[in-house]
This record gives C-alpha cells, sequence and structure tokens, in this order.
C-alpha cells in the first residue's frame, strides 16, 4: 500500500466512534437503578469541533466519563482514535486528553509540577515534554511556580486545559469548561482552543452556553435524557427551530393586537410596534404580512429574528 492510501484510509477512520452506548447506574436501595444513557450512537469526525448540548442530568458527564475510562458501560461499544475503550484501553486513552467540570489539583503544587507530574503518568518521555510551551500557551508562564491555590478560578481552567495536553493527544474533550469564568477569560480559553484546532486537533465540548456552541461548533448533538435527540451541521440545526417572529413597526396606532390561526402569537410591544411568533412549518413571513395588512395595519417596517441555538434546544427538549 502506499503512504497515500494509508493516510486516506486512517482519515476515514472517525475521531471518536460511539455505537449503541448504554450506561445504567446501580443506583442506592432508594433511588434504584438510573439509565444515564440509553443506547446512543455517532460519530464525531476527525479535525472538527463537536458540540454536545443537554440540560443537566442528561448524559453528558457518563458519556465523557465512559470515554476517559472512569466509568464502565453496560452495553454497545466505542472507540477513539480507532482503538476501542474495552479491547485497547492504553491506546485509547493515549489519544484522547480531558478536561473536566471540576478544578482538582493539590494546592501545593506548582503549574509547572502539575505539568510534570502529569507527563510523568502518561509516561511521556523527559526530552518531550513540553511544559514550557504549555504554559505559555495557556498564558501561565509568570505562574509556573507559584502554588495552584493561589491561581484565580480561571487561571485554574486553563492550567486543566494544559494538563489535558501533556500528551498531545489528538483529541480533546472539554466538559463544560467555561462555567463559572468570566467573558476575558473565557475569550482567552477559546483563542487557545481555536489555536489548537487550527493545529489540527478535534475537539468536542460540553457546554450550557449555547451560542458559544453555536459559534465554535461544526456539529452539535443534543442529548436529553440519555438520548441523542438531534445531530446536525450548527446551521441546519438552527434551522429545525420551528417558531420564527416578525416584528412590525406601523404608521398608526395599534388598539389590539390582531388574533389569527397562522400566529401561534401576536403581542404589541408599544402602540405601533407588534410581534408575531408563526410556525414557519405552517406559514411563512409573506402570508403572515398579508393577513396583518389586511387586519388594517399601515406596516412602515419589517424586522424578522433568525431562530438561535436556544430556539432549538427548548423545542426539543420541552416535550420531552
Ligand atoms: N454514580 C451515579 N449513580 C447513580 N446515578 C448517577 C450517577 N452518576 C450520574 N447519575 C445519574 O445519571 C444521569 C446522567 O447524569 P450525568 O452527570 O451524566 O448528566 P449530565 O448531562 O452530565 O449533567 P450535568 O450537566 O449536570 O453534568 C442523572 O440522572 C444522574 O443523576
Amino acid at each position: 500500500m502506499t503512504q497515500t492510501a494509508n493516510v486516506a484510509h486512517r482519515d476515514a477512520i472517525p475521531a471518536i466512534a460511539i455505537n449503541q452506548l448504554s450506561k445504567t447506574y446501580a443506583g442506592d436501595k432508594k433511588t434504584g437503578p438510573k439509565k444515564a444513557l440509553d443506547n446512543v450512537s455517532f460519530d464525531v469526525r476527525r479535525g472538527e469541533i463537536f458540540g454536545l448540548l443537554g440540560p443537566n442530568g442528561a448524559g453528558k458527564s457518563t458519556l465523557i466519563n465512559i470515554l476517559a475510562g472512569m466509568v464502565n458501560k453496560s452495553s454497545g461499544s466505542a472507540s477513539i482514535w480507532g482503538f476501542d475503550i474495552s479491547e485497547n484501553p492504553r491506546n485509547a486513552k493515549a489519544s484522547i486528553g480531558i478536561v473536566p467540570q471540576e478544578i482538582i489539583f493539590d494546592p501545593f503544587f506548582s503549574p509547572k509540577e502539575v505539568l510534570e507530574v502529569q507527563a510523568g503518568l502518561y509516561g511521556v518521555p523527559k526530552a518531550e515534554r513540553r511544559t514550557q510551551e504549555l504554559l505559555r500557551a495557556v498564558r501561565l508562564e509568570d505562574k509556573a511556580d507559584a502554588f495552584a491555590r493561589s491561581l484565580s478560578g480561571g487561571m485554574k481552567r486553563r492550567l486543566l486545559v494544559a494538563k489535558a495536553m501533556v500528551h498531545a493527544p489528538p483529541i480533546l474533550v472539554l466538559d463544560e469548561p467555561t462555567a463559572g469564568v468570566d467573558i476575558d477569560l473565557r475569550k482567552q480559553l477559546w483563542d487557545y482552543v481555536r489555536s489548537l484546532h487550527a493545529q489540527g486537533v478535534t475537539i468536542v465540548l460540553t457546554t450550557h452556553y449555547l451560542e458559544e456552541a453555536e459559534e465554535l461548533c461544526d456539529r452539535i448533538a443534543i442529548i436529553n435524557h440519555g438520548k441523542v435527540v438531534a445531530l446536525k451541521d450548527t446551521a441546519d440545526l438552527i434551522g429545525m427551530a420551528r417558531e420564527k417572529n416578525i416584528v412590525l413597526s406601523t404608521a398608526s396606532e395599534i388598539t389590539s393586537a390582531p388574533q389569527h390561526d397562522l400566529f401561534d402569537r401576536a403581542e404589541l410591544i408599544d402602540p405601533h410596534t407588534l410581534e408575531i411568533s408563526y410556525n414557519k412549518d405552517k406559514t411563512n413571513a409573506g402570508q403572515v404580512l398579508s393577513v396583518a395588512r389586511e387586519a388594517g395595519l399601515e406596516i412602515v417596517d419589517v424586522t424578522t429574528r433568525e431562530a438561535d441555538l436556544e430556539d432549538v434546544f427548548l423545542n426539543l427538549t420541552r416535550s420531552e
């Protein structure tokens, strides 16, 4: 086989392949068993930024902890960079870096020591360690020798990202990395994640910041009650929001909001401004405007609001 064919073959293998994965926690006498993942299947492609979204308790952490080798699956399979997590756990683990939700450091270790110890755990030879480079990348160079307990919350988060990258894995998973991180630090963190992505690292992130997922991710899976309820390109997923809104400005005062079967809702924002919500599967903006004109409104301006991920998310998870 030629080298090119080899590369093509390797590229065809997804970064992460999850196949009919289920997890039931035994629970205790009071709560009984809890099904946290129910037959979940999807692939994460190499080189993409993949978002995993879901409400609290949906099963996101369970999924990540199974990939990290910290929770045992009940059934199904998963492979990381082509390595099955059960059959080849060492290689699977070496292919992934996980930034956990919880910040736990030995308070008396310095950032430099944290990275050196982690590199040791992963068997990275001294000559290949990138401690200084990683500290620079997460802007902790000047804190290299400080006690970890003296770092701010944002600095600790960045140190966690550096720690996940000591063995230079091709996949980085971030479990709600920006919870409690202020806007500036969040931006710095994402800049670093973007630069890793530009270097070819596959990124998986879970987040509650929907607009962040919308901005960063190529594809998004929505998980609810242990099931994947949607998996689409970000733009397509946003298109799934059924509800659309039109805001009309009128020349004369509106006394009451007109009602019509085609409208989900019509509300007066002020005497000259009316907001109409409609289901885009049922009607379109043109029809809505015609109905408004027939009701006697003298429309002088129209604005529409594109659905954001929050709308999609609410629509998909509300009824469950
Ligand atoms: N060790 C455990 N024993 C019993 N039930 C558990 C255990 N860990 C998680 N669960 C339950 O499994 C379900 C999924 O939890 P999980 O932490 O995976 O959700 P999540 O989507 O990550 O939520 P969050 O956003 O709050 O982290 C929840 O109902 C949770 O209570």
